[in-house]
């Protein structure tokens, strides 16, 4: 075929480019692939053109969500892998060590405490527009932040919000009682979800909501938000376009309620301190104000991005678990059974003298053992999201219980808790509900084997508060009601052998990958008030 000279020319170009493209992308999957053939680590069978990603696709189509623990799980005990595996996920994803043993788990963040992964910072960025969360910062802009938001959720602070939690615990067992007039099936993660929600936003910016609104489309925006990448490009256009327009209106929210309560804080006679503040936004705005500084482009900016990242994580977190009490009560009666009989050992039996008592006696949340219990082995089984971390560009290896591993510069530490959670050496008969488990004085397991909240520097600062939420909401739903789940197709063979959960919950048993990993769809449930109060 004749061409122009010039289109030949372009032509040639384009070959050149191309082959460089081509001998710099396979020099480079050579070096990667050689890594995992020359040194002997341990990992699954290993493919020198797929590396990883084949073996992991084929257990990922064995789950019904997307949340790869539970597929990654399976490979460790089906390959016989030890609590350190590697995992060569390039040029899909990327290049992991794998943790899934207490003290492999503890060496990245109590041992050590290596920087919060870039990987992580990214996800922040791209769906919630928050790259400076505190979640996704390191060094000394993590320090400033911690210093100002973790003093509004130390447990003394939480009880400050005690009132506030209890007005929303009581809007959400009336809304409960509604639907058991109607007989309906309920989205119930979405009528969680508003409980948290209205929690939160109080907590960050001491008042209510102002439209209904914003919880719809912050619920949107978790649903959204996701790590896992989608195969269908238009969808993640669409998603992508509607992400820009949600966080586009929550930041003109968050930025019309922080010049307002600046103002208001500027007259104030008596400014309260870090630690006597009523809301985190007060906490971020004190120092400004305090040394007669105008409102800056930079204070704005962590206001506003860390107001969203709290918002998604305060709100998501506790809903995906909240979501799973709820469903595991439903299909293990016995823990119910318990649950409601420390609750009326305890408290009145109507929900209205119920709800006096918790308000006379805000101490009196401590005294839930099994009510606590019954959270923690929720948090067991369902941990809402894999931690990952980035280990010092020095590192070139490190030493665990008498092995060394070699480590590149591209590798990132998973932290991967759910293993631990489902160690049978660790939790005898791990797919069984047993909040008992967590009702010894001291725990029969290795203190490291269990981190929901994960551990160390970097754990999770909204514990105490989510913790306190949801006994309330327990203490408040579980005498009245009984919860049936419906929709979520149990299967009669477990799909993987680490679990048998799918047998009871369905589809529900293998997470699917959101702001949080939560449940795999809408918690569909019947509501029935229960005998007692009938
Ligand atoms: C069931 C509820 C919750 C669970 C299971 C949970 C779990 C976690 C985990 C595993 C981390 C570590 C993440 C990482 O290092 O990448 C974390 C960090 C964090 N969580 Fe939570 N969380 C919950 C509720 C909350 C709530 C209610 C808030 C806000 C009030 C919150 C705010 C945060 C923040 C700000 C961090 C970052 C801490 C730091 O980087 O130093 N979380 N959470």
């Amino acid at each position: 075929m004749f061409l122009p000279v010039g289109a030949s020319s372009l032509a040639a170009i384009a070959v050149a480019v191309a082959s460089i493209g081509i001998v710099y992308f396979v020099k480079r999957l050579n070096e990667r692939r050689r890594f995992y053939h020359d040194n002997d680590v341990p990992k699954p069978p290993h493919d020198w053109f797929w590396g990883h990603a084949k073996v992991v696709g084929e257990y990922t189509a064995k789950i019904t969500g997307d949340y790869m623990q539970a597929a990654w799980t399976q490979m460790k005990y089906d390959f016989k892998l030890p609590e350190v595996f590697y995992l060569d996920m390039w040029p899909f994803g990327p290049e992991f060590i794998m943790c899934t043993g207490p003290d492999a788990t503890a060496f990245p963040t109590t041992t050590n405490s290596f920087a919060q992964a870039d990987v992580v910072t990214d996800f922040f960025t791209q769906s919630i527009g928050a790259g400076t969360f505190m979640e996704s910062t390191n060094g000394p802009l993590w320090k400033e932040l911690h210093q100002m938001m973790a003093p509004g959720l130390t447990p003394s602070a939480t009880k400050t919000y005690h009132d506030a939690i209890l007005d929303e615990a009581q809007r959400l067992h009336d809304r409960v009682r509604r639907f058991t007039a109607s007989g309906e099936v309920v989205d119930m993660s979405a009528e969680l979800g508003r409980y948290p929600f209205a929690v939160i936003w109080h907590v960050m910016f001491g008042e209510k909501a102002s439209s209904p609104e914003l919880y719809e489309i912050t619920r949107r925006l978790a649903d959204i938000s996701t790590a896992v990448p989608r195969l269908n490009p238009m969808t993640r256009f669409l998603e992508k376009r509607e992400q820009a327009v949600i966080v586009k209106r929550l930041e003109v929210e968050i930025d019309k309620i922080t010049r307002a309560r600046f103002t208001e804080m500027k007259a104030l006679k008596a400014l309260p301190t870090r630690t006597t503040a009523t809301s985190i936004l007060d906490r971020m705005l004190l120092g400004h104000v305090q040394s007669g500084q105008d409102l800056d482009n930079r204070l704005t900016t962590l206001i506003s991005e860390n107001s969203k990242g709290m918002l998604a994580a305060g709100f998501g977190t506790t809903t995906d678990t909240s979501s799973y009490i709820l469903m595991l009560l439903s299909v293990f009666p016995h823990a119910l059974a318990q649950l409601r009989a420390e609750h009326s050992s305890i408290f009145p039996p109507s929900p209205s003298a119920t709800l006096s008592l918790l308000r006379a006696n805000p101490a009196i949340t401590k005294d839930l053992p099994y009510t606590t219990a019954v959270i923690q082995e929720t948090l067991r089984l369902f941990p809402i999201g894999m931690v990952v971390r980035k280990p010092p560009p020095s590192m070139t290896s490190f030493e665990l219980n008498g092995r060394t591993y070699p480590v590149r510069p591209e590798h990132y530490f998973g932290i991967m808790c759910y293993s631990s959670h489902y160690d049978p050496a660790i939790f005898p008969s791990p797919s069984a509900f047993r909040p008992e488990r967590f009702l010894t004085e001291e725990p029969d397991f290795p203190r490291n084997a269990y981190r929901p909240f994960e551990r160390g520097l970097r754990s999770c600062i909204g514990q105490n508060l989510a913790m306190e939420e949801m006994k309330i909401a327990l203490v408040m739903l579980a005498r009245w009601f009984d919860f049936e789940l419906v929709g979520h197709n149990p299967v009669g063979v477990p799909r993987l052998g680490h679990t048998d959960l799918d047998t009871k919950i369905g589809d529900h048993a293998f997470q699917k990958a959101r702001f949080s990993a939560g449940p795999n769809g809408a918690a569909m449930m019947r509501v029935r008030l229960a005998e007692r109060d009938s």
